[in-house]
């Protein structure tokens, strides 16, 4: 603790904990991106995993752990800029230009203020950069998952919706405005979704806007591609102009709206309001197991609602394929770097608000929670079996589970996350209802295919096999190369056997299938951990402007840290036990094998004196005779 604050009172975020390195949010915009080789710093945790793929030639990934707002996406995004500009890239097509062109699209599109953060990530990616024979980047993709897909129509209160909206109406021109039909925009939106109202505000999202149309030219979005997504974002405002009846038949409560809607997607009023209110899936309407059985229970606007994130959903898809056209090559590589990002721990508390947490966080606390499981087995369940296969004694380390408490008043339970450290009280209340499976958010896709704008229909009729999708959760899986079908072929692997195969169609099942894919994309590699952390809680809730207040003086960040969240942060996350259990044993180390393909250009005589005895099919019973030349090895190399 003590150092963490000191050498955060210096200006220094960064610290080594072992293998794994901590960073804390400075709240403030350093000036130490410019130079390379700083360590501790992020650029050194790329460079080390950079340096572990060359060597080794095995798959490496970097993971983010920490609470939303603690500095992920920020890290991620210098991780992916300083390994294009270290590693370069086969015949330049990797260029610093593409990868900030990259992140504003997807912050445009998947980030929204939250009580946590002003600007937050509301899905999960990864972002994959193959490497060629050479070292250099040979092809790179993104694929995403868990979008908060919901959010478009409906979100906590004091939250907004995806960015992109606020920058469509405040930066939209004249004739993009008169085409999407926004010059008089609705008083009421059953979504939320309306105009800001402050002037700076206004005048920030424009320059986004603009910002987002030049990085969507750097990718090589054409101009048609990019007019069919204003044209269903346009749709989706519309819809919730349109909004839905409250009581009896179910239909759209203002047509003049709906029609606007209808006339962006490029269908009929009566076909939209069909695939939305009808209850059925298009293509299904002869089978009797299709889902129009719960039909009567399901209110209008859970429909409407249901359409406007199955339509946002297709629309993210299909970002993502078009951002990965521009950075996919069927280039042959040889193993990957894979750096994880995913939204973090949420905890309505901490932001001082008095209602429970939503389904959606609790879906990103699991995933969180996934990860942080993932660390303990790389760090403790791995290490600590190690050590008993070299009779190192080791303290005993007990874990506690997480802990799940009832709460005092009906539908609120309470989770401890990250070992019963941070308490987070939920709400449970209509969750079963969020959780039936709604035909609306399917024939959102068929919508888009059968669309009149031969724009729309294009775009979504070439990726109507599936190829880019999975089970409309996983998006960016296209890419030919050899890395690419691998990444594709273990994911979909993870959709189709078990009761992954049965229960497809459960929301929650969904859920733990996305994670589960993700976690074993990432378990094939060698892990590097990155744990981020939050220096005060004011810096989400924006009591204070945090951004002025660290760095002013060297003591002026240590005033600021807020002792007790920090200290709850680095119980959760196990570090010092992480540390003790390091020193405990030999931190660094490497099996037999990898030792001898790195050393023996340094004593070839032992290679051709032992012959095949060299290749170790079974690390633990190497013969005496070898390992006495794996010391000869040894003092050889460090003499
Ligand atoms: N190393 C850093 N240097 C400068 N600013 C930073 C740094 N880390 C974080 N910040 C600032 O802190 C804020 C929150 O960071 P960021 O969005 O990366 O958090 P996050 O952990 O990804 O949040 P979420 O999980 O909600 O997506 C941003 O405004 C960002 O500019």
């Amino acid at each position: 603790m003590n150092c963490l604050r000191q050498r955060y009172g210096g200006n220094l975020i960064h610290t080594y904990a072992g293998p794994n390195t901590v960073v804390i949010n400075p709240l403030s915009t350093p000036s130490m991106y410019s130079e390379k080789d700083m360590a501790p710093h992020i650029y050194s945790v790329a460079q080390t995993a950079y340096r572990n793929l060359l060597t080794t030639r095995q798959d490496q990934s970097v993971v983010l752990l920490g609470k939303s707002g603690s500095g992920k996406t920020t890290n991620c995004q210098h991780l992916v800029q300083y390994l294009v500009s270290i590693a370069g890239s086969t015949g330049k097509i990797f260029s610093a230009e593409k990868w900030q062109a990259v992140y504003t699209i997807l912050e445009a599109f998947g980030n929204s203020s939250t009580s946590m953060n002003s600007n937050a990530s509301r899905f999960s990616h990864v972002v994959s950069l193959d490497f060629d024979q050479a070292g250099q980047v040979s092809s790179a993709s993104i694929q995403t998952m868990l979008l908060e897909k919901l959010r478009v129509s409906r979100r906590p209160d004091s939250e907004s919706t995806f960015n992109v909206f606020y920058f469509l109406l405040a930066g939209a021109d004249s004739t993009l405005r008169t085409e999407l039909h926004l010059n008089h925009l609705a008083e009421n939106s059953t979504f939320g979704i309306l105009p800001q109202t402050k002037a700076e505000d206004k005048q920030r999202s424009s320059q986004q806007f603009t910002k987002l149309q030049a990085a969507m030219k750097v990718l090589g979005f054409s101009s048609e591609e990019q007019r069919a997504l204003w044209l269903i974002l346009g749709g989706i405002y519309h819809l919730g102009a349109a909004g839905a009846t409250k009581a009896g038949r179910r239909q759209f409560a203002r047509h003049e709206w709906a029609q606007k809607a209808a006339y962006l997607l490029g269908c009929t009023l009566e076909e939209l309001s069909s695939s939305i209110f009808k209850q059925q899936s298009k293509g299904l309407q002869h089978n009797p197991t299709s889902s129009s059985v719960s039909g009567s229970k399901v209110t209008a606007l859970e429909c409407l609602e249901a359409m406007a994130s199955g339509l946002y959903s297709e629309l993210f898809t299909l970002v993502i394929s078009l951002i990965n056209r521009s950075l996919n090559s069927s280039q042959h590589s040889l193993c990957s770097l894979l750096i994880v990002d995913t939204p973090g721990f949420q905890n309505p508390k901490v932001s001082q608000l008095k209602r429970g947490a939503t389904f959606e966080e609790l879906c990103h606390n699991y995933t969180q929670e996934r990860l942080q499981t993932l660390f303990h087995e790389r760090t403790f369940t791995q290490e600590l079996d190690r050590y008993k296969e070299l009779t190192i004694s080791q303290t005993c380390l007990c874990f506690l589970g997480n802990l799940l408490l009832r709460g005092d008043r009906p539908h609120v339970f309470l989770l401890g996350h990250s070992h019963g450290t941070d308490w987070v009280e939920y709400d449970a209340q209509g969750w079963l209802c969020h959780a039936k499976h709604n035909p609306a958010a399917q024939n959102a896709a068929s919508l888009l295919q059968d669309s009149q704008k031969k724009n729309i229909s294009a775009l979504f009729m070439s990726r109507a096999s599936g190829a880019t999708v999975l089970s409309g959760s996983i998006a960016g899986l296209e890419g030919s190369s050899q890395l690419a079908l691998r990444r594709a072929t273990s994911m979909r692997k993870t959709f189709t056997t078990g009761v992954a195969a049965v229960k497809k169609k459960s929301l929650c099942i969904q859920i733990k299938l996305q994670v589960d894919a993700l976690i074993d994309m990432v378990r094939r590699s060698k892990v590097h951990f990155v744990h981020c952390l939050l220096p005060k809680s004011e810096a989400v809730t924006g009591a204070s402007d945090p951004r002025v207040s660290h760095g002013e003086s060297p003591d002026a960040g240590l005033m600021t840290l807020d002792v007790g969240l920090l200290r709850a942060q680095l119980r959760g996350s196990k570090l010092l036990d992480a540390l003790r259990i390091y020193r405990q044993g030999y931190p660094d180390h490497m099996v037999f094998s990898e030792f001898r393909r790195r050393f023996d250009v340094l004593a070839p005589h032992l290679t051709k004196k032992h012959g095949r005895h060299y290749i170790v099919t079974d690390e633990k019973r190497v013969s005496v005779q070898t390992r006495g030349d794996a010391m000869f090895f040894c003092c050889f190399f460090f003499s």
